[in-house]
């Protein structure tokens, strides 16, 4: 479905983001609700040329990888009304011009788990953007999370506060990919500093 589909007759529309979006939706909604989709694992997999780093040194950001086996935590937020048309031109900006993700509708299951799932509209970068970094141990992501920057701030501040929503938000959920990259980021972070 595109989103000018979603624009022509939705009065409704819930938008789940998992990496950026999860603290800074940056757009006016009407409600927002902690929750997972099915059948996606989130990694550090992303180049970012704009926001958290630059041609030289891409920083590197979220996407979502199929793995039947696997589920991603984040948030929903729900815009209706012009609420619609205005996020969407604005996501379109920062996440598809930007940053290279396109969009996707999936099922999204409230975090209590007491309600079916509703539709959700999500941007994902797929592996063949040219952006796209793929894997890496977690030592060469935190080590280029630590050392990049970008026109938005930081690649680290992406880093720790996805961490910090992940703990507050959802600490029932182990994410090793996102634990073990941020421990080495600050382990990095921690020897730049002493080296100072
Ligand atoms: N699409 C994911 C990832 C979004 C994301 O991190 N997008 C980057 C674009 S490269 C962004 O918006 N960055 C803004 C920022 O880093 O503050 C989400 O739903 O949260």
């Amino acid at each position: 479905m595109k989103p000018q589909d979603i624009i022509a007759g939705k009065t409704s529309l819930w938008i789940f983001g998992y990496g950026s979006l999860v603290w800074k939706p940056d757009f006016k909604y009407k409600r927002s609700k902690v929750g997972y989709i099915q059948g996606y694992k989130r990694r550090f997999w992303h180049g970012d040329n704009f926001h958290r780093g630059n041609d030289e040194l891409p920083g590197r950001v979220v996407t979502l990888i199929e793995d039947d086996d696997a589920s991603t935590w984040g948030v929903a937020f729900e815009v209706t009304g012009s609420q619609v048309e205005e996020s969407l031109k604005y996501l379109n900006v920062r996440e598809t011009v930007c940053g290279g993700y396109k969009t996707k509708m999936v099922d999204f299951f409230a975090g209590d788990g007491s309600q079916p799932p509703v539709q959700a509209l999500l941007y994902i970068a797929t592996t063949d953007n040219p952006l796209y970094l793929g894997p890496a141990s977690p030592e060469e992501i935190g080590t280029q999370i630590a050392i990049c920057r970008g026109k938005t701030g930081h690649n680290l501040e992406y880093l720790l506060r996805l961490a910090e929503f992940m703990r507050k938000s959802c600490p029932q959920v182990e994410d090793s990919h996102l634990f073990s990259i941020e421990a080495a980021a600050l382990t990095v972070v921690s020897y730049l500093l002493a080296a100072q």
